[in-house]
């Protein structure tokens, strides 16, 4: 079976920024297994998951998720890839505000066919997830996103990411607006949809308190080279 994620000998810098680097000999996450990213602030834990996304490609070496080298991949067919194979969600969600939290959490279907397809009737799924994660239906379906508090707001991104059972989650602080308690069953509802979907996740917190329900937590400084100068 292939990894879920191979990085080999990936080095990227920002371009026209000189002040930091990251440098990766080797990262794997297995199919399936549920991966806890920690480091301190700056240290590049989003660039990591913006190159395991393909949004951001880097200098020199090979990413390869579920098999697929991105490099091979033209841009648009990089995006088309990251729409059916990686739910995504981003540390400030990118949810359109005036859209309803349904039609934003269909949205990535119009661009991934075989995802849509996995979905079935769309509206009944988004219903589904976003019950799993806690949202009431009149919620979801008459509001605007905006009128959605920031953790309901998270939920709609999580549901969005997990329509039509994408293979690979990758979560940015995703549970960075929720108190305490609300963080402990949100990742436990986050993993139980994703062992639903049988996808690996990727979630970066820095909140080492959740480290213990994933499989393995990882310390980006211990398997990267980060350069940092003049932050
Ligand atoms: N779009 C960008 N363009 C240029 N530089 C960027 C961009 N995004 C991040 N950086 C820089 O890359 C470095 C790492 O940032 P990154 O957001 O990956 O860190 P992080 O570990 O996720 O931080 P935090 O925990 O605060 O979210 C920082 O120095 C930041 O300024």
């Amino acid at each position: 079976m292939n990894a879920a994620v191979k990085m080999t000998d990936v080095a990227f810098a920002w371009r026209g920024q000189t002040t930091f680097s990251l440098a990766l000999p080797d990262l794997t996450v297995a199919a399936g297994e549920k991966l806890f990213v920690l480091g301190e602030s700056g240290s590049g834990k989003s660039t990591l998951l913006s190159l395991m996304c393909g949004i951001t490609t880097p200098q020199s070496g090979k990413i390869e998720i579920d098999g697929t080298t991105l490099s091979d991949l033209r841009p648009a067919q990089r995006d088309r890839f990251r729409a059916e194979n990686i739910g995504v969600i981003f540390q400030m969600f990118n949810l359109l505000p005036y859209a309803s939290p349904i039609e934003n959490i269909v949205l990535p279907l119009a661009f991934a066919p075989n995802r849509a397809k996995q979905a079935g009737d769309q509206t009944a799924e988004a219903l589904r997830l976003t019950k799993a994660l806690g949202l009431p239906e009149t919620l979801v379906t008459r509001a605007r996103t905006t009128e959605l508090s920031i953790g309901q707001q998270q939920r709609v991104a999580a549901a969005r990411a997990l329509i039509g059972k994408p293979r690979l989650i990758i979560a940015d602080e995703p549970t960075s607006s929720l108190d305490a308690n609300t963080q402990e069953a949100f990742v436990d509802l986050l993993m139980e949809q994703t062992a639903a979907a049988d996808a690996s996740l990727i979630m970066v917190s820095h909140d080492a308190r959740l480290a213990d329900r994933f499989d393995r937590a990882l310390d980006l400084s211990e398997v990267a080279q980060v350069s940092r100068s003049g932050t």
